[in-house]
């Protein structure tokens, strides 16, 4: 998509966006009836605060509450499966329109957000608005007790730590020449930063500082800079073309990579900017998956529209367009279930959900996002390959990367593929989706001494 050439286009994941008190939600989006009334309230006000309260995710944290009701919930009771997430085979086959989603009631704003002030974000918030519907103002978010700089950090030291002690090691009393540029490219490769922006980072320093003394801050300076050189061409917001709303994002990804947490977690950052988003279950393998889904949708204000286990995830997705397109949605998020990119028959059964959904809109999916959890190192990239030729995933988002993240990777793919990387996940909570930053994360993998926080 051509950034700032787009009329009605609102862009998450990189620039700070101010919110404009002359920006409302288009009046059709307000004024829209109610859907399907629920028929028992008590029944459904029950589940909510079950599932709610029963939410490993749940914390004081939290904006927004429970403000989607569905008119009904997933037939098949909401608990864990065993061990084994993937399924055996294809789910069954039944036709989109034969699938009953279950569709959430269309949420409203929580009172108060209309008298609260508008507050100004108080840094990057993943998005920008250059036309359009528009949004409210974003709520005040809560006071961290790490911010999420530091988190990355902490993610990232046992890389950086490890590179830079090496480094040190490496360059201690010893001039630049041929052999120590090769232990250094050793080095660089083994943090998973691919041969490409290892050859790099010795080129430069051997430009720099050859046949000289080098200290290893000489090192992680130069690492720095060079790997915010190849992060920086893809650290680009993604951008929602509104003029062919709803936009829809497929959300794709090895099994535990965190896609359903990533889509609630962008469902609340597009929520709270005013956006209409409609959430379809289409992990319809997993019954908790589902249900986990569910609650993000009634954290956020998103509608959910999901079926039961084992139903045909195209028919889910058709379903979930459909609904989208009805209730007016800006954004449609699908998520689809966890699969391994060895595993042909599920790999196809994610290139059939594209083409139905191709179906009711050309252009949809508008964007596949794919997660990479920043635990797994050179396996990532090997996923991205074949997810991008079966999916046509177009950015990424790299997630846990407060853990004992590795990261490295991150870099070897922006290097090769080239896909914008929208956002990252450092942290389970609905807050812990940051832009991605290639100079901050480039700091984290190089362990820059740079303490200010982001
Ligand atoms: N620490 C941390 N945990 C995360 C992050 N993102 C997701 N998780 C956790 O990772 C686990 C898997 O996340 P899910 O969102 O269920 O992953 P999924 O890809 O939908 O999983 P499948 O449905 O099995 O494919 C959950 O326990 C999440 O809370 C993150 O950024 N940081």
């Amino acid at each position: 998509m051509a950034l700032g050439f787009m009329k009605n286009v609102f862009t998450f994941g990189k620039k700070e966006q101010k919110p404009q008190e002359d920006q409302v939600v288009a009046p059709e989006e307000e004024t829209e009836a109610p859907q399907t009334a629920t028929t028992e309230p008590e029944q459904a006000e029950a589940a909510i605060t079950e599932a709610v309260s029963s939410d490993p995710w749940d914390d004081d944290s939290i904006v927004g509450g429970v403000v989607g009701r569905s008119s009904e919930e997933p037939e098949t009771p909401p608990e864990e499966p065993g061990p084994e997430k993937e399924p055996a085979g294809e789910a069954p086959e039944t036709s989109a329109q034969a699938e009953e989603p279950v569709a959430a009631t269309p949420v409203e704003a929580p009172p108060e957000a209309a008298e609260e002030p508008v507050p100004a974000p108080k840094k990057n918030q993943g998005f920008e608005i250059t036309a359009g519907p528009t949004p409210e103002a974003p709520k005040p978010l809560p006071t961290k007790k790490l911010s999420w700089f530091q988190r990355l950090k902490a993610g990232l030291f046992r890389t950086s730590q490890q590179l830079s002690g090496q480094i040190t090691a490496l360059f201690t009393k010893r001039k630049l020449d041929e052999e120590a540029l090769e232990e250094l490219e050793d080095l660089l490769i083994q943090a998973d930063l691919g041969i490409e922006t290892a050859m790099r980072i010795t080129d430069t320093l051997s430009a720099e500082r050859y046949g000289r003394d080098v200290t290893g801050k000489d090192v992680t300076r130069i690492m720095a800079d060079e790997i915010t050189k190849v992060l920086q061409p893809v650290a680009r917001p993604l951008a929602l073309d509104l003029s062919k709303k709803p936009h829809v994002i497929l959300v794709v990804g090895v099994n535990g990579t965190g896609k359903t947490t990533t889509i609630g977690k962008l469902a609340a950052k597009l929520t709270r900017a005013g956006l209409k988003v409609t959430l379809g279950a289409g992990d319809t393998f997993r019954a908790a998956a589902i249900e986990q889904l569910k609650i993000w949708s009634d954290r956020t204000g998103a509608e959910f529209v999901g079926t039961k286990l084992g139903a045909d995830a195209a028919g889910l997705a058709y379903d979930a367009l459909k609904r989208g397109q009805e209730n007016g949605s800006d954004v449609v998020i699908i998520d689809t279930a966890g699969r391994l990119q060895n595993k042909a028959e599920l790999m196809d059964e994610l290139a059939k959900i594209v083409r139905v959904l191709g179906k009711l809109d050309p252009d949809a999916p508008h964007t596949v996002l794919q997660t990479l959890d920043a635990t797994t190192g050179q396996n990532a990239m090997s996923q991205v390959e074949i997810f991008r030729n079966v999916a046509g995933v177009s950015g990424l988002v790299m997630t846990k990367l407060d853990g004992t993240a590795r990261g490295g990777i991150l870099v070897a793919i922006a290097a090769k593929h080239k896909l914008p990387v929208y956002f990252i996940g450092v942290g389970e909570g609905i807050d812990d989706l940051e832009p991605f930053e290639a100079e901050e994360f480039a700091q984290a993998i190089a362990g820059t001494p740079e303490e200010e926080e982001a």
